[in-house]
């Protein structure tokens, strides 16, 4: 399979319901460099996900670069994604792989040491440290910020890739990269930037400039 490179996810603004605008940005964060687009939607009707899925599919497959799901294991295999994200309250990790097969990406969220020790996020491809810090993008119930010490925390006990997530910027990027994280995941980093393409060069630079990959 592929290297993963999870350096930089973009994770898509469900708050943005113009296709025009949505995409546009989706375009800039695909030229500025994320390596991964995540797909996002927490209130839309399926219809609605299972056509921007497939528009994100196409944006993606031309710039070569994974696009997982968020949540919904039924619009990841409906489009065929290279992966999905699934949080503690959505589908198991079991099914999840039953379902999405071995070569595909499964993405965990962890919220504490706890989760990260337990077996599904072990077995998982990535997991995401969320929050990491506080957040107001979130609007579905944010847990308890972990900080770096969190952050900390769980690299001592976990050897696969740590991604993580909530109220990152390029001012506390290095900070993360430098505690243990393989890459970031934003939302309104790049989607509120002024210039959403710069934006995600920058974010990155840091993070390529601060990791070892
Ligand atoms: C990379 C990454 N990490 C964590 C999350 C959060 O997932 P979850 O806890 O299931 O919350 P929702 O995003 O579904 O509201 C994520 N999406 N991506
Ligand atoms: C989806 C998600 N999961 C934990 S925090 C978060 C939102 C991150 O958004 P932002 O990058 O704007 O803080
Ligand atoms: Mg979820």
């Amino acid at each position: 399979m592929l290297k993963v490179d999870y350096a930089l996810i973009f994770v898509t603004d469900d708050s943005i319901r113009d296709d025009n605008i949505f995409f546009a940005i989706l375009e800039a964060a695909l030229k500025g460099g994320a390596t991964i687009i995540q797909l996002r939607e927490k209130s839309c009707d399926t219809a609605t996900f299972y056509r921007r899925a497939i528009r994100c599919k196409e944006l993606c497959d031309t710039y070569k670069i994974p696009l997982i799901i968020n949540d919904r294991l039924d619009i990841a295999l409906a489009v065929c994604t290279d992966g999905v994200h699934i949080g503690q309250t959505d589908m198991p990790y079991d099914v999840s792989r039953r379902l999405m097969g071995k070569s595909k990406i499964i993405g965990l969220s962890v919220s504490n040491t706890e989760q990260a020790a337990k077996k599904d996020a072990q077995a998982a491809d990535y997991i995401g440290i969320s929050p990491i810090f506080s957040t107001n993008t979130k609007t579905n119930g944010l847990a308890q910020p972990l900080g770096i010490a969190g952050l900390k925390a769980i690299r001592e006990l976990y050897a696969k890739p740590i991604v993580c997530i909530g109220g990152i910027n390029k001012n506390n990027t290095q900070e993360i990269i430098e505690n243990g994280a393989d890459g970031i995941a934003v939302v309104s980093a790049i989607s509120k930037a002024e210039h959403p393409e710069a934006a995600t060069k920058e974010l990155k630079e840091i993070v390529c400039k601060t990791g070892t990959n």
